[in-house]
């Protein structure tokens, strides 16, 4: 993904504040979650350090989108921690936990996260305005992420106009145009075909390089795990494996992230 013809600079990603130094940049502790009878997480540990990319896996029904959202702030644990640099989550009231969603993290879903009604330079704008960007500001950083994933030229279409694997990169753009810390996909290739799915791999990953995100990854296919430099596995709510993996070094493309490397 070559840097936009412009070479513009966008601002720096905002200041985050971070945890010690070497300490990861997600860590979970003891996660619990539960829904009524169903033990969803039974107690999980998982480390993600920045800049990797990890690949949950697991059966159907085993816990990956629920310690997903664990992880990202969506559901609150039972029991255990969870801590992102230098915050635990779970002291956070609902309202600070949706900031620390919209300005610290990224989210990439099967489908549905596009708004039907907007092109795709405001859909990938809206994230950066609601930061309190102004919106030429925030266009102009919007379309450079579009032409960065390879969108010039669609800026001003529907999501309904689109190719499924548009959109998606539509809604890769979106998730990292505010420079966040990790990204978090749910079967983001889940709606695509086999090729499809790996082109919007490939930009994902090479867009959370380029940003020195880290990325979460709930996956059923091997294909797309491929993608991630570790795998963890879930079975009947617990992690099997999360040993510390390297960081990311997939097949991604060496990218360039319009708004500079964090
Ligand atoms: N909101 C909910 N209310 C009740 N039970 C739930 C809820 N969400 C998840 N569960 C249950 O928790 C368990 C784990 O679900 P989860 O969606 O995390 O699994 P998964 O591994 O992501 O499954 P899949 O691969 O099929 O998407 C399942 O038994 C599921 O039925």
């Amino acid at each position: 993904m070559p840097r936009t013809a412009a070479g513009h600079s966008s601002p720096a990603p905002h200041p985050t504040p971070g945890g010690p130094p070497g300490s990861p940049r997600l860590s979970a502790r003891g996660v619990v979650k539960r829904f009524g009878a169903t033990t969803a997480l039974a107690g999980v540990d998982v480390d993600v350090a920045a800049g990797e990319t990890v690949a949950v896996m697991g059966p159907s029904g085993s816990g990956k989108s629920t310690l997903l959202h664990c992880l990202a702030g969506i559901l609150a644990p039972d029991a255990g921690t969870v801590r992102l640099g230098g915050t635990d989550i779970g002291t956070l009231n609902e309202r600070d936990r949706s900031l620390l969603r919209r300005r610290r993290l990224g989210f990439v879903f099967q489908f549905g996260q596009l708004l039907g009604e907007l092109p795709a330079v405001e859909n990938v704008a809206l994230p950066l305005m609601l930061q309190g960007v102004a919106r030429p500001e925030a266009t102009r950083r919007a379309a450079e992420w579009l032409a960065a994933l390879g969108l010039a030229g669609k800026e001003g279409r529907r999501p309904g106009e689109l190719s499924g694997g548009e959109a998606q990169r539509v809604a890769v753009a979106r998730a990292l145009v505010t420079g966040p810390e990790v990204v978090f996909a749910d079967e983001p290739t889940g709606a695509l075909d086999q090729s499809t799915g790996a082109d919007v791999m490939r930009a994902l990953t090479g867009a959370t390089a380029a940003a020195g995100a880290s990325l979460v990854l709930v996956t059923h296919d091997e294909q797309v795990a491929a993608w991630c430099s570790r795998r963890i596995h879930v079975r009947d709510g617990h992690v099997t494996d999360a040993a510390p993996g390297q960081p990311a070094a997939g097949p991604a493309s060496g990218a360039s992230a319009p708004g500079g490397a964090r």
